[in-house]
C-alpha cells in the first residue's frame, strides 16, 4: 500500500535573530555580524519552496528574559532567546523572494491588542496575496508581561480565556468587508458599498471592538492559524481556532495519542478534524553515511552537556522557574508553571542533565542518518501516526544545514511520493487544505 502523503514546514527557532553564531559552517564574521538583515532568512525561505514546504513559522517572544539566576547575563552571553526582531517584518522579504510558501509570524494574543493584530495580519496577506498566517501564542514568562504595563503574566488558563477574545474579534474584523464591498465603479464614483461593511460591535469580558477592519477583505479571508498547545486548556484553544497545530513529542505513540485527542476535541467543537494539519517537530540530521551522521549527533549532544547553561536557562524562561536552584543529577520535583506546562510537566522526575541531553535531539525521536533512512523512518512514522507532517527545526542552523534538508532529504521524500513536488493551489490556506 503506497503511503498516505504528509505535509512539511519549519520552524524558525529563536525567531528573527543570530542562528549558528558560534557553531562551524554558520558563515563569515560579517555575516555573522549582518544577521540582522534578510539574507540568511531569504536564502532559507528560497530553498524551502524549491523544496515545497507549506510554511515557515517565525517563533517570538518579547523581552530579555531573566528567570535564571534571577540576572539576563545567561541569556545574553549565550544569545538565548534574545536578541530578536520583530517577525512581522520579516515577512514582506520572504514573500518578495517568493511565490507559494505560507509565512508564519509569532504574534502574542497576550501583548497584541487585537484591532491591532487582526490590522497586521489583514496587511500582510494583502501584500503577500494570501500567504501568511498567525501562530497565535499566549506568551510564557512574567518579563514579557512586565512589558506591557503588568507585573505578572495572566494566569495561564486566563490567558487562553482572553486569547479566546482576540481570537474572535480578530477573526471577525477579518470579514467586517463582504468578498463583494469592493465595487471600484469609476463612472458612477463608488469606491465602496457601504451596505457591506460592517461594524462587529464586540463587547466580551475582557475587549471591546466596534470595527469594522480599514481595509477589505484579504485574499484568504481568514489568513491560516496556527496553535501549539500542550495543556488542557491550550489544547482547547487549538482545536476550537487552529488549522495547524504544531507539536512535540517523545515517541511514536505520543504522537498518535496527541492527533487523536485533538481530532476528538475538534470534533467536540463541532469541527471537521481533516481540517486542523497537526505537525510534529523533528530536528533530523543528515549525513551521507551512517555513522558521518550518527557522529554529528554525538557531537551536537556531547556539546549540550558541556554548555549546559544554554539548556537551563532556555528552560526556566520557558517555563518562568529558576532551574539554577536543582542539582545537575537529581530528579526535579513536581513543578509549578505559569509558563509552558506541558513542558514543566514533562520534565518532573528526570535530571537536568538528562533533559538537556534530550533536548540536544528535540524531537525525542532520532531522525540521524543517510537521506533514505530519515526518509524512511519518517514514512514509518507517519504511517502509524495517520497524519499530518513534520516541522522541521534546528536552532543553530546554517545554509549547510539547510541544504542537506530542502536539496538532500526531501528530494527522497518526493521520490516516495511522501511530499508535494509543487504547489497546486494560489493561497496557503488552500495547499494546506489540499490533504
Ligand atoms: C513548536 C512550538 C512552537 C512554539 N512557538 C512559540 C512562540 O513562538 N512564542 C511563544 O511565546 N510560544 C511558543 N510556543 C508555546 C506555545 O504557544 C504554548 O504557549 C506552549 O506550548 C505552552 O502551552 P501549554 O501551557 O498549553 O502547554 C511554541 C510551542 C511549540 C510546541
Amino acid at each position: 500500500m503506497s503511503s498516505k502523503p504528509f505535509h512539511l514546514s519549519w520552524f524558525l527557532s529563536r525567531g528573527f535573530g543570530p542562528k549558528a553564531w558560534h557553531h562551524e559552517w554558520g558563515g563569515t564574521d560579517a555575516a555573522q555580524a549582518r544577521w540582522m538583515m534578510p539574507d540568511l532568512f531569504v536564502d532559507l525561505a528560497r530553498s524551502m519552496e524549491r523544496a515545497c514546504f507549506d510554511y515557515l513559522i517565525i517563533e517570538d517572544s518579547c523581552n530579555v528574559p531573566y528567570t535564571y539566576q534571577n540576572s539576563h547575563n545567561a541569556y545574553l552571553r549565550q544569545a538565548a532567546a534574545t536578541p530578536k526582531l520583530d517577525p512581522a517584518t520579516l515577512v514582506p522579504y520572504l514573500a518578495m523572494a517568493t511565490k507559494h510558501l505560507g509565512l508564519v509570524p509569532t504574534l502574542s494574543a497576550s501583548e497584541y491588542p487585537p484591532y491591532l493584530l487582526a490590522r497586521l495580519v489583514n496587511s500582510l496577506d494583502h501584500l503577500t496575496e494570501g500567504r501568511v498566517g498567525w501562530n497565535m501564542v499566549t506568551g510564557s514568562n512574567d518579563g514579557g508581561a512586565q512589558n506591557y504595563g503588568k507585573d505578572k503574566h495572566v494566569p495561564h488558563d486566563e490567558r487562553y480565556d482572553r486569547a479566546d477574545e482576540v481570537a474572535d474579534i480578530v477573526t471577525q474584523l477579518w470579514e467586517s468587508w463582504e468578498p463583494d464591498a469592493v465595487v471600484l465603479d469609476r463612472d458612477n464614483v463608488i469606491f465602496a458599498d457601504g451596505n457591506k461593511v460592517h461594524p462587529i460591535n464586540y463587547k466580551g469580558q475582557y475587549f471591546s471592538c466596534r470595527g469594522p477592519l480599514t481595509a477589505p477583505r484579504s485574499p484568504q479571508g481568514r489568513p491560516v492559524l496556527c496553535q501549539a498547545g500542550g495543556s488542557p486548556r491550550g489544547l482547547r484553544f487549538a482545536s476550537r481556532w487552529a488549522d495547524t497545530i504544531i507539536a512535540t513529542a517523545e515517541s511514536v505513540a505520543d504522537m498518535k495519542r496527541q492527533r487523536e485527542t485533538i481530532r476528538a476535541t475538534a470534533v467536540e467543537q463541532g469541527r471537521n478534524p481533516d481540517n486542523i494539519k497537526v505537525l510534529f517537530l523533528a530536528d533530523p540530521i543528515i549525513d551521507r553515511d551512517m555513522e558521518t551522521a550518527r557522529q554529528r549527533r554525538r557531537d551536537e549532544i556531547a556539546f549540550a552537556e558541556q554548555n549546559i547553561e544554554f539548556a537551563l536557562a532556555m528552560m526556566s524562561t520557558l517555563t518562568g522557574i529558576d532551574f539554577s536552584q536543582f542539582p545537575l543529577d537529581e530528579p526535579l520535583p513536581p513543578l509549578t508553571s505559569n509558563g509552558h506546562q506541558s513542558a514543566a510537566k514533562k520534565w518532573v522526575g528526570r535530571t537536568p542533565r538528562e533533559i538537556t541531553k534530550q533536548r540536544a535531539n528535540r524531537s525525542g525521536l532520532d531522525y540521524t542518518g543517510t537521506p533514505e533512512h530519515v526518509a524512511g523512518m519518517m514514512e514509518e512514522v507517519m504511517q502509524e501516526v495517520g497524519g499530518d507532517g513534520f516541522l522541521l527545526t534546528f536552532g543553530d542552523f546554517s545554509r549547510r544545514y539547510v541544504a542537506e534538508i530542502c536539496d538532500g532529504l526531501v528530494p527522497v521524500l518526493q521520490k516516495r511520493g511522501l511530499t508535494k513536488r509543487g504547489y497546486s493551489y494560489k493561497t496557503f490556506r488552500e495547499n494546506l487544505m489540499e490533504f
